[in-house]
Protein backbone atom coordinates (compact mmCIF):
# COMPACT_ATOMS: atom_id res chain seq x y z
CA UNK A 1 0.00 0.00 0.00
CA UNK A 2 2.60 2.45 1.09
CA UNK A 3 4.65 1.18 -1.85
CA UNK A 4 1.94 2.21 -4.55
CA UNK A 5 1.06 5.72 -2.57
CA UNK A 6 4.68 6.36 -2.67
CA UNK A 7 4.96 5.18 -6.42
CA UNK A 8 1.79 7.25 -7.56
CA UNK A 9 3.07 10.42 -5.77
CA UNK A 10 6.43 10.03 -7.30
CA UNK A 11 4.70 9.82 -10.65
CA UNK A 12 2.29 12.89 -10.08
CA UNK A 13 5.32 14.97 -9.47
CA UNK A 14 7.67 13.79 -12.12
CA UNK A 15 7.65 15.01 -16.08
CA UNK A 16 6.69 13.16 -18.81
CA UNK A 17 9.51 14.82 -20.96
CA UNK A 18 12.42 12.56 -20.08
CA UNK A 19 14.45 15.35 -19.05
CA UNK A 20 17.54 14.65 -17.03
CA UNK A 21 16.74 16.54 -13.48
CA UNK A 22 19.72 18.02 -11.39
CA UNK A 23 19.95 19.23 -8.32
CA UNK A 24 16.85 16.81 -6.73
CA UNK A 25 17.63 13.91 -5.69
CA UNK A 26 14.08 12.08 -6.02
CA UNK A 27 10.67 13.38 -6.79
CA UNK A 28 9.38 13.56 -3.32
CA UNK A 29 12.53 15.45 -2.00
CA UNK A 30 11.41 18.66 -0.70
CA UNK A 31 12.10 21.55 -2.16
CA UNK A 32 13.75 22.98 0.28
CA UNK A 33 16.54 21.12 0.13
CA UNK A 34 16.69 21.83 -3.63
CA UNK A 35 16.84 25.55 -2.62
CA UNK A 36 19.78 25.29 0.20
CA UNK A 37 22.19 23.32 -2.11
CA UNK A 38 21.63 25.85 -5.10
CA UNK A 39 21.98 29.00 -3.32
CA UNK A 40 25.32 27.93 -1.45
CA UNK A 41 26.41 25.91 -4.47
CA UNK A 42 24.88 26.93 -7.45
CA UNK A 43 28.81 27.06 -9.20
CA UNK A 44 28.81 23.65 -8.80
CA UNK A 45 25.68 22.23 -9.55
CA UNK A 46 26.02 24.65 -13.33
CA UNK A 47 29.77 23.14 -13.58
CA UNK A 48 28.74 19.65 -12.73
CA UNK A 49 25.34 19.75 -14.71
CA UNK A 50 27.14 21.04 -18.00
CA UNK A 51 30.62 18.07 -18.00
CA UNK A 52 27.17 15.56 -17.77
CA UNK A 53 25.04 16.95 -20.37
CA UNK A 54 26.70 19.28 -22.31
CA UNK A 55 24.83 20.56 -25.79
CA UNK A 56 21.71 18.31 -24.23
CA UNK A 57 19.06 20.29 -22.71
CA UNK A 58 17.95 19.31 -18.92
CA UNK A 59 15.97 20.11 -15.95
CA UNK A 60 17.27 22.44 -13.18
CA UNK A 61 15.70 22.23 -9.77
CA UNK A 62 16.13 25.67 -8.31
CA UNK A 63 13.75 24.91 -4.97
CA UNK A 64 11.52 28.09 -5.97
CA UNK A 65 10.97 26.70 -9.43
CA UNK A 66 11.93 24.22 -12.48
CA UNK A 67 13.79 25.22 -15.10
CA UNK A 68 14.54 23.58 -18.17
CA UNK A 69 18.36 24.46 -18.86
CA UNK A 70 18.83 24.67 -22.82
CA UNK A 71 22.02 24.91 -24.44
CA UNK A 72 22.97 28.21 -26.79
CA UNK A 73 21.99 26.46 -29.94
CA UNK A 74 18.60 26.93 -29.02
CA UNK A 75 18.83 30.99 -28.97
CA UNK A 76 18.51 31.47 -32.48
CA UNK A 77 15.30 29.60 -32.74
CA UNK A 78 13.55 30.94 -29.79
CA UNK A 79 14.30 34.24 -30.75
CA UNK A 80 12.34 34.16 -33.70
CA UNK A 81 9.28 33.41 -31.82
CA UNK A 82 6.32 36.18 -31.37
CA UNK A 83 6.54 38.03 -28.07
CA UNK A 84 3.07 35.96 -27.44
CA UNK A 85 4.67 33.07 -27.11
CA UNK A 86 7.97 33.78 -25.15
CA UNK A 87 8.57 36.33 -22.62
CA UNK A 88 10.94 37.20 -19.58
CA UNK A 89 8.91 39.03 -17.53
CA UNK A 90 7.33 37.01 -14.46
CA UNK A 91 10.73 34.96 -14.16
CA UNK A 92 12.81 38.08 -13.93
CA UNK A 93 9.83 39.36 -11.18
CA UNK A 94 9.70 36.49 -9.50
CA UNK A 95 13.81 35.45 -9.17
CA UNK A 96 13.68 38.79 -7.75
CA UNK A 97 11.64 37.82 -5.32
CA UNK A 98 9.16 40.74 -6.48
CA UNK A 99 6.19 39.80 -4.59
CA UNK A 100 8.25 40.53 -1.90
CA UNK A 101 10.31 43.82 -2.33
CA UNK A 102 7.82 45.23 -4.71
CA UNK A 103 9.96 44.81 -8.31
CA UNK A 104 7.06 42.90 -9.46
CA UNK A 105 5.52 45.51 -11.53
CA UNK A 106 7.62 44.58 -13.85
CA UNK A 107 5.15 41.90 -14.38
CA UNK A 108 2.76 43.88 -15.58
CA UNK A 109 4.65 46.59 -17.79
CA UNK A 110 7.89 46.26 -20.47
CA UNK A 111 7.16 50.50 -21.33
CA UNK A 112 10.02 51.23 -19.46
CA UNK A 113 12.42 48.44 -21.02
CA UNK A 114 11.24 50.16 -24.44
CA UNK A 115 12.01 53.91 -23.21
CA UNK A 116 15.54 52.71 -21.91
CA UNK A 117 16.59 51.08 -25.20
CA UNK A 118 14.80 53.82 -27.81
CA UNK A 119 15.37 57.33 -25.60
CA UNK A 120 17.88 56.34 -23.00
CA UNK A 121 19.99 55.29 -25.42
CA UNK A 122 20.36 57.74 -27.98
CA UNK A 123 20.36 60.55 -25.31
CA UNK A 124 23.85 59.32 -23.47
CA UNK A 125 25.79 61.59 -25.71
CA UNK A 126 23.46 64.25 -24.51
CA UNK A 127 23.47 63.04 -20.55
CA UNK A 128 27.17 62.77 -20.79
CA UNK A 129 28.36 65.86 -19.31
CA UNK A 130 26.01 65.90 -16.50
CA UNK A 131 27.17 62.56 -15.99
CA UNK A 132 30.93 63.05 -16.14
CA UNK A 133 30.65 65.93 -14.01
CA UNK A 134 28.73 64.18 -11.27
CA UNK A 135 31.19 61.01 -11.26
CA UNK A 136 34.20 64.34 -10.95
CA UNK A 137 32.44 65.30 -7.78
CA UNK A 138 31.41 62.59 -6.27
CA UNK A 139 35.37 60.79 -6.76
CA UNK A 140 36.55 63.81 -5.30
CA UNK A 141 34.23 63.80 -2.18
CA UNK A 142 34.54 59.97 -1.80
CA UNK A 143 38.39 58.86 -2.59
CA UNK A 144 41.00 59.99 -0.30
CA UNK A 145 43.64 63.06 -1.41
CA UNK A 146 46.63 61.69 0.26
CA UNK A 147 49.46 60.63 -1.87
CA UNK A 148 51.43 58.65 0.89
CA UNK A 149 49.39 56.67 2.70
CA UNK A 150 47.18 53.91 1.78
CA UNK A 151 43.40 54.40 3.43
CA UNK A 152 41.13 51.39 3.70
CA UNK A 153 38.02 51.68 1.96
CA UNK A 154 34.93 49.52 1.29
CA UNK A 155 34.77 49.79 -2.54
CA UNK A 156 31.18 49.19 -2.92
CA UNK A 157 30.11 51.55 -0.50
CA UNK A 158 32.13 54.23 -2.18
CA UNK A 159 31.07 53.47 -5.92
CA UNK A 160 27.74 52.96 -4.68
CA UNK A 161 26.58 56.43 -4.01
CA UNK A 162 28.68 57.73 -7.06
CA UNK A 163 26.45 55.11 -9.42
CA UNK A 164 23.30 55.81 -7.46
CA UNK A 165 23.38 59.51 -8.21
CA UNK A 166 24.00 58.94 -12.24
CA UNK A 167 20.98 56.61 -12.26
CA UNK A 168 18.90 59.22 -10.31
CA UNK A 169 19.59 61.68 -13.09
CA UNK A 170 19.01 58.91 -15.55
CA UNK A 171 15.76 58.44 -14.40
CA UNK A 172 14.58 61.50 -12.64
CA UNK A 173 17.28 64.27 -14.15
CA UNK A 174 19.51 66.57 -13.23
CA UNK A 175 16.74 68.67 -11.32
CA UNK A 176 16.66 66.29 -8.62
CA UNK A 177 19.43 64.02 -8.74
CA UNK A 178 21.79 66.09 -7.27
CA UNK A 179 18.95 66.09 -4.15
CA UNK A 180 21.52 64.05 -1.03
CA UNK A 181 18.18 62.26 0.35
CA UNK A 182 17.18 61.15 -3.16
CA UNK A 183 20.71 59.86 -3.78
CA UNK A 184 20.62 58.03 -0.66
CA UNK A 185 17.23 56.60 -0.73
CA UNK A 186 18.47 54.69 -4.52
CA UNK A 187 21.08 53.60 -2.93
CA UNK A 188 19.53 51.83 -0.17
CA UNK A 189 16.24 50.94 -2.43
CA UNK A 190 18.68 48.70 -4.08
CA UNK A 191 20.46 46.96 -1.56
CA UNK A 192 17.24 46.46 0.42
CA UNK A 193 15.36 44.88 -2.62
CA UNK A 194 18.89 42.33 -2.77
CA UNK A 195 19.33 41.59 0.61
CA UNK A 196 15.59 40.46 0.48
CA UNK A 197 15.99 38.51 -2.40
CA UNK A 198 19.04 36.75 -1.21
CA UNK A 199 17.65 36.05 2.21
CA UNK A 200 13.98 34.97 1.25
CA UNK A 201 14.90 32.63 -1.38
CA UNK A 202 16.15 30.44 1.65
CA UNK A 203 12.66 30.20 2.70
CA UNK A 204 9.88 27.90 1.39
CA UNK A 205 7.59 30.23 -0.58
CA UNK A 206 4.54 29.98 1.98
CA UNK A 207 6.75 31.22 4.33
CA UNK A 208 8.00 34.24 3.18
CA UNK A 209 5.58 36.85 3.41
CA UNK A 210 5.84 36.15 7.17
CA UNK A 211 9.74 35.48 7.55
CA UNK A 212 10.32 38.67 5.22
CA UNK A 213 8.71 41.39 7.91
CA UNK A 214 11.35 40.06 10.45
CA UNK A 215 14.59 41.15 8.42
CA UNK A 216 15.03 44.66 8.92
CA UNK A 217 15.38 45.23 5.24
CA UNK A 218 11.64 45.04 4.49
CA UNK A 219 11.06 47.51 6.75
CA UNK A 220 13.58 49.84 5.37
CA UNK A 221 12.77 49.15 1.67
CA UNK A 222 8.76 50.05 2.76
CA UNK A 223 9.96 53.27 4.62
CA UNK A 224 12.49 53.80 1.54
CA UNK A 225 9.39 52.99 -1.42
CA UNK A 226 6.71 55.58 0.74
CA UNK A 227 9.43 58.40 0.51
CA UNK A 228 10.24 57.64 -3.06
CA UNK A 229 6.33 57.11 -3.80
CA UNK A 230 6.02 61.29 -2.13
CA UNK A 231 8.48 62.16 -4.53
CA UNK A 232 7.85 60.65 -7.63
CA UNK A 233 3.98 60.97 -7.16
CA UNK A 234 4.21 64.58 -6.76
CA UNK A 235 6.83 65.30 -9.89
CA UNK A 236 4.23 62.94 -12.19
CA UNK A 237 1.43 65.20 -11.43
CA UNK A 238 3.95 68.24 -11.97
CA UNK A 239 4.94 67.26 -14.93
CA UNK A 240 1.93 65.73 -16.46
CA UNK A 241 0.41 69.39 -16.04
CA UNK A 242 2.50 70.52 -18.76
CA UNK A 243 4.08 67.89 -20.74
CA UNK A 244 5.03 69.60 -23.27
CA UNK A 245 7.75 71.69 -21.44
CA UNK A 246 7.97 69.74 -18.06
CA UNK A 247 8.87 66.44 -20.13
CA UNK A 248 11.23 67.36 -22.46
CA UNK A 249 14.40 66.65 -20.30
CA UNK A 250 16.07 63.60 -21.25
CA UNK A 251 15.21 61.28 -18.23
CA UNK A 252 12.64 58.60 -18.10
CA UNK A 253 10.22 59.96 -16.00
CA UNK A 254 9.59 62.29 -18.70
CA UNK A 255 10.13 59.88 -21.45
CA UNK A 256 7.26 57.42 -19.43
CA UNK A 257 5.12 60.50 -18.96
CA UNK A 258 5.29 61.65 -22.53
CA UNK A 259 4.87 58.51 -24.29
CA UNK A 260 2.53 56.15 -22.34
CA UNK A 261 0.10 54.87 -24.23
CA UNK A 262 -2.33 53.60 -21.22
CA UNK A 263 -3.60 55.69 -18.35
CA UNK A 264 -1.47 53.23 -16.07
CA UNK A 265 1.52 53.73 -17.93
CA UNK A 266 1.33 57.36 -16.93
CA UNK A 267 0.16 57.09 -13.37
CA UNK A 268 2.16 58.23 -10.84
CA UNK A 269 2.25 55.42 -7.98
CA UNK A 270 3.11 52.70 -11.10
CA UNK A 271 6.03 55.17 -12.25
CA UNK A 272 7.33 54.68 -8.65
CA UNK A 273 7.42 50.95 -8.62
CA UNK A 274 9.05 51.04 -11.86
CA UNK A 275 11.85 53.76 -11.30
CA UNK A 276 12.67 51.76 -7.52
CA UNK A 277 13.15 48.81 -9.75
CA UNK A 278 15.36 50.31 -12.15
CA UNK A 279 16.82 51.61 -9.18
CA UNK A 280 17.47 47.92 -8.14
CA UNK A 281 18.33 46.46 -11.53
CA UNK A 282 20.89 48.93 -12.33
CA UNK A 283 22.86 50.76 -9.06
CA UNK A 284 24.54 47.65 -7.78
CA UNK A 285 25.18 45.62 -10.42
CA UNK A 286 27.09 48.68 -12.24
CA UNK A 287 28.27 49.20 -8.77
CA UNK A 288 29.80 45.41 -8.16
CA UNK A 289 31.15 45.55 -12.16
CA UNK A 290 33.55 48.69 -11.51
CA UNK A 291 34.50 47.21 -7.97
CA UNK A 292 35.56 43.69 -10.17
CA UNK A 293 37.44 45.50 -12.93
CA UNK A 294 39.41 48.05 -10.53
CA UNK A 295 40.03 44.47 -8.01
CA UNK A 296 40.99 42.48 -10.94
CA UNK A 297 43.31 44.98 -12.38
CA UNK A 298 44.81 46.12 -9.25
CA UNK A 299 45.87 42.13 -8.76
CA UNK A 300 47.36 42.05 -12.24
CA UNK A 301 49.49 44.63 -12.32
CA UNK A 302 50.91 44.12 -15.98
CA UNK A 303 47.42 44.57 -17.68
CA UNK A 304 46.74 47.68 -15.22
CA UNK A 305 49.88 49.64 -16.52
CA UNK A 306 49.39 48.90 -20.08
CA UNK A 307 45.38 50.49 -19.88
CA UNK A 308 46.81 53.03 -17.57
CA UNK A 309 49.06 53.79 -20.63
CA UNK A 310 46.45 53.75 -22.95
CA UNK A 311 44.41 55.97 -20.83
CA UNK A 312 47.12 58.41 -20.61
CA UNK A 313 47.68 58.23 -24.66
CA UNK A 314 43.96 58.64 -25.10
CA UNK A 315 44.17 61.76 -23.00
CA UNK A 316 46.84 63.51 -24.67
CA UNK A 317 45.25 62.84 -27.92
CA UNK A 318 42.06 64.11 -27.34
CA UNK A 319 43.42 67.19 -25.31
CA UNK A 320 41.89 66.10 -21.96
CA UNK A 321 37.72 66.37 -23.92
CA UNK A 322 37.28 63.35 -23.02
CA UNK A 323 33.49 62.48 -25.46
CA UNK A 324 31.33 59.50 -26.36
CA UNK A 325 33.63 58.32 -28.63
CA UNK A 326 37.24 58.34 -26.64
CA UNK A 327 35.49 56.51 -24.22
CA UNK A 328 34.80 54.07 -26.50
CA UNK A 329 37.98 53.64 -28.54
CA UNK A 330 39.73 52.10 -25.08
CA UNK A 331 40.08 48.91 -26.65
CA UNK A 332 42.17 47.60 -23.90
CA UNK A 333 39.83 49.12 -21.28
CA UNK A 334 36.70 47.77 -22.73
CA UNK A 335 38.57 44.07 -23.12
CA UNK A 336 39.40 44.06 -19.62
CA UNK A 337 35.65 44.96 -18.93
CA UNK A 338 34.63 41.99 -20.98
CA UNK A 339 36.98 39.91 -18.90
CA UNK A 340 36.01 40.51 -15.33
CA UNK A 341 31.91 40.32 -16.26
CA UNK A 342 33.28 36.43 -17.79
CA UNK A 343 34.28 35.68 -14.16
CA UNK A 344 31.77 37.86 -12.54
CA UNK A 345 28.74 37.93 -14.27
CA UNK A 346 26.15 39.68 -12.21
CA UNK A 347 23.94 36.38 -12.67
CA UNK A 348 24.89 32.58 -14.10
CA UNK A 349 21.47 31.90 -15.54
CA UNK A 350 20.34 34.46 -18.69
CA UNK A 351 18.21 34.14 -20.98
CA UNK A 352 15.35 33.12 -18.58
CA UNK A 353 12.33 33.40 -20.15
CA UNK A 354 8.33 32.07 -19.72
CA UNK A 355 6.40 29.66 -22.37
CA UNK A 356 3.15 31.17 -22.91
CA UNK A 357 2.02 29.21 -25.92
CA UNK A 358 3.01 25.72 -26.95
CA UNK A 359 6.58 25.66 -28.46
CA UNK A 360 8.27 22.74 -30.57
CA UNK A 361 11.61 22.62 -30.92
CA UNK A 362 13.95 21.45 -33.80
CA UNK A 363 15.28 18.30 -31.66
CA UNK A 364 11.72 17.27 -31.34
CA UNK A 365 11.57 18.93 -27.23
CA UNK A 366 8.12 20.53 -26.94
CA UNK A 367 7.78 23.20 -24.75
CA UNK A 368 4.53 23.78 -22.75
CA UNK A 369 2.78 27.26 -20.94
CA UNK A 370 3.89 27.45 -17.86
CA UNK A 371 7.23 26.06 -18.32
CA UNK A 372 10.35 28.33 -17.76
CA UNK A 373 13.20 28.02 -19.74
CA UNK A 374 17.00 29.45 -19.48
CA UNK A 375 20.48 28.87 -20.17
CA UNK A 376 23.45 29.09 -18.18
CA UNK A 377 25.58 32.09 -19.01
CA UNK A 378 28.17 30.63 -16.62
CA UNK A 379 28.57 27.06 -18.24
CA UNK A 380 29.54 29.01 -21.47
CA UNK A 381 31.76 31.64 -20.13
CA UNK A 382 33.90 28.77 -18.70
CA UNK A 383 33.54 26.39 -21.62
CA UNK A 384 36.90 25.78 -23.13
CA UNK A 385 36.00 24.83 -26.47
CA UNK A 386 34.39 28.45 -26.27
CA UNK A 387 37.15 30.26 -24.62
CA UNK A 388 40.39 29.16 -24.26
CA UNK A 389 42.32 29.03 -20.71
CA UNK A 390 38.50 30.20 -19.44
CA UNK A 391 39.94 29.49 -15.68
CA UNK A 392 42.73 32.05 -16.03
CA UNK A 393 41.92 35.75 -16.43
CA UNK A 394 43.30 37.86 -19.27
CA UNK A 395 42.45 41.57 -19.17
CA UNK A 396 43.52 41.58 -23.29
CA UNK A 397 41.95 38.41 -24.34
CA UNK A 398 39.31 39.88 -26.37
CA UNK A 399 42.03 42.62 -27.72
CA UNK A 400 44.58 40.05 -28.18
CA UNK A 401 42.18 37.20 -29.81
CA UNK A 402 40.47 39.17 -32.93
CA UNK A 403 40.47 43.36 -32.23
CA UNK A 404 38.57 43.88 -35.56
CA UNK A 405 35.77 41.56 -33.59
CA UNK A 406 36.53 43.23 -30.54
CA UNK A 407 35.69 46.60 -31.64
CA UNK A 408 32.70 45.48 -34.09
CA UNK A 409 31.44 43.14 -30.74
CA UNK A 410 32.49 45.56 -28.00
CA UNK A 411 31.67 45.44 -23.96
CA UNK A 412 28.23 46.84 -24.56
CA UNK A 413 27.16 44.67 -27.35
CA UNK A 414 24.83 41.48 -27.21
CA UNK A 415 26.73 39.74 -29.96
CA UNK A 416 29.71 38.46 -27.58
CA UNK A 417 30.56 34.75 -27.28
CA UNK A 418 29.60 34.88 -23.70
CA UNK A 419 25.92 36.34 -22.78
CA UNK A 420 26.90 39.35 -20.19
CA UNK A 421 23.63 41.32 -21.01
CA UNK A 422 21.40 38.39 -21.66
CA UNK A 423 20.43 37.51 -25.17
CA UNK A 424 17.89 38.80 -27.66
CA UNK A 425 15.09 40.74 -27.52
CA UNK A 426 14.91 41.17 -23.90
CA UNK A 427 18.68 41.58 -23.03
CA UNK A 428 19.63 44.57 -20.43
CA UNK A 429 18.08 47.78 -21.68
CA UNK A 430 20.41 49.71 -19.38
CA UNK A 431 23.97 48.06 -21.19
CA UNK A 432 24.44 51.15 -23.21
CA UNK A 433 24.38 53.48 -20.11
CA UNK A 434 26.54 50.35 -17.82
CA UNK A 435 29.15 50.55 -19.85
CA UNK A 436 29.64 54.14 -20.65
CA UNK A 437 29.26 55.17 -17.22
CA UNK A 438 31.51 52.42 -15.97
CA UNK A 439 34.28 53.28 -18.39
CA UNK A 440 33.50 57.27 -17.21
CA UNK A 441 34.45 56.12 -13.27
CA UNK A 442 36.60 53.82 -14.63
CA UNK A 443 39.10 55.97 -16.68
CA UNK A 444 39.17 58.65 -13.58
CA UNK A 445 39.46 56.33 -11.06
CA UNK A 446 42.44 54.12 -12.92
CA UNK A 447 44.34 57.31 -13.92
CA UNK A 448 44.14 58.83 -10.25
CA UNK A 449 44.77 56.10 -8.25
CA UNK A 450 46.65 53.19 -6.79
CA UNK A 451 44.35 49.77 -5.63
CA UNK A 452 46.24 47.29 -3.15
CA UNK A 453 44.66 44.50 -1.56
CA UNK A 454 45.70 43.53 2.43
CA UNK A 455 47.72 40.46 2.98
CA UNK A 456 46.77 37.76 5.38
CA UNK A 457 49.47 36.97 7.97
CA UNK A 458 51.65 34.46 5.66
CA UNK A 459 51.71 38.20 3.30
CA UNK A 460 49.70 36.38 0.66
CA UNK A 461 47.33 39.33 -1.46
CA UNK A 462 43.67 39.47 0.45
CA UNK A 463 41.67 40.37 -3.25
CA UNK A 464 38.07 40.58 -2.46
CA UNK A 465 35.73 37.90 -5.11
CA UNK A 466 32.80 38.45 -5.89
CA UNK A 467 30.68 36.04 -3.68
CA UNK A 468 28.29 33.93 -5.29
CA UNK A 469 24.58 32.99 -4.00
CA UNK A 470 22.01 31.73 -5.70
CA UNK A 471 22.57 32.38 -9.39
CA UNK A 472 24.02 35.87 -8.74
CA UNK A 473 27.95 36.82 -8.44
CA UNK A 474 27.95 40.41 -6.77
CA UNK A 475 30.90 41.99 -4.97
CA UNK A 476 30.25 42.10 -1.10
CA UNK A 477 29.16 45.58 0.64
CA UNK A 478 31.95 44.54 3.19
CA UNK A 479 35.11 44.23 0.54
CA UNK A 480 37.45 46.24 1.12
CA UNK A 481 40.58 48.05 -0.31
CA UNK A 482 43.47 50.48 0.15
CA UNK A 483 43.23 53.19 -1.58
CA UNK A 484 46.38 55.63 -2.68
CA UNK A 485 46.15 59.00 -4.74
CA UNK A 486 48.62 58.65 -7.51
CA UNK A 487 51.36 61.53 -7.25
CA UNK A 488 51.99 60.80 -10.78
CA UNK A 489 48.19 61.68 -12.99
CA UNK A 490 47.15 62.96 -15.91
CA UNK A 491 45.29 65.22 -14.07
CA UNK A 492 41.84 64.13 -15.82
CA UNK A 493 39.19 66.52 -14.95
CA UNK A 494 35.88 66.11 -16.44
C1 LIG B 1 27.29 46.05 -15.45
C2 LIG B 1 26.04 46.30 -15.12
C3 LIG B 1 24.86 45.47 -15.55
C4 LIG B 1 24.79 44.13 -15.88
C5 LIG B 1 25.93 43.10 -15.90
C6 LIG B 1 23.40 43.86 -16.24
C7 LIG B 1 22.92 42.62 -16.66
C8 LIG B 1 21.58 42.32 -16.88
C9 LIG B 1 21.08 41.03 -17.27
C10 LIG B 1 21.94 39.79 -17.53
C11 LIG B 1 19.73 41.13 -17.36
C12 LIG B 1 18.76 40.01 -17.74
C13 LIG B 1 18.54 40.02 -19.26
C14 LIG B 1 17.90 38.76 -19.83
O1 LIG B 1 17.15 38.11 -19.13
O2 LIG B 1 18.17 38.42 -20.99
C15 LIG B 1 19.37 42.49 -17.01
C16 LIG B 1 18.08 42.97 -16.96
C17 LIG B 1 17.76 44.29 -16.66
N1 LIG B 1 18.64 45.34 -16.50
FE1 LIG B 1 20.65 45.20 -16.43
N2 LIG B 1 22.68 45.02 -16.12
C18 LIG B 1 23.52 46.03 -15.73
C19 LIG B 1 23.22 47.36 -15.55
C20 LIG B 1 21.95 47.90 -15.71
C21 LIG B 1 21.62 49.32 -15.62
C22 LIG B 1 22.62 50.45 -15.40
C23 LIG B 1 20.25 49.42 -15.78
C24 LIG B 1 19.35 50.62 -15.83
C25 LIG B 1 19.64 51.84 -15.55
C26 LIG B 1 19.74 48.07 -15.96
C27 LIG B 1 18.40 47.76 -16.14
C28 LIG B 1 17.91 46.48 -16.29
C29 LIG B 1 16.48 46.17 -16.30
C30 LIG B 1 15.32 47.17 -16.09
C31 LIG B 1 16.38 44.79 -16.52
C32 LIG B 1 15.10 43.98 -16.56
C33 LIG B 1 14.55 43.97 -17.95
C34 LIG B 1 13.11 43.45 -18.03
O3 LIG B 1 12.24 44.04 -17.38
O4 LIG B 1 12.89 42.47 -18.80
N3 LIG B 1 20.79 47.18 -15.93
N4 LIG B 1 20.52 43.21 -16.73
Amino acid sequence: MLFSILWLSQSLFSYDDDLPIVNRNWALEPRIFSRWRWAFGSEKILDAAYSKYKGRPYRLARGDVDIVILPDEFIGELNKMPQSAITSRKILSSSMTGYLNGMNVLDKTHHHFRMLLTRGTPALPELLPSIMSRVQSATKNIFPHDTHSWTEVRLMTQIVRSIGQVVTLVTLGSSMCDNPELIRLSCEHSTNAFAITFLMRLAPRFLQPILVWLTPFKWRLERGWKRLEDIVVSETQYRKQDPATRCKNPDLLSWMIAEAKTKEEADGCTLTRIIGSVFAAGIWSTAAFIAGVLTDLAAHPHFLTEIRQEIRDKHERIGGNWDALAFNSLDKLDSAMKETVRFAPGTMLVYSRNIEEPITLSNGLQLQPGQTISTSGRSRAMDASVFCSPRQYDALRSYNEDLQKHRTQPFRSIEGKDHRWGVGRWACPGRNLASLLSKVVLVKLLDEYDFAFKTDKNGAMKQPKAPIMHEFVLMSPKATVLVRRREQNSGIFY
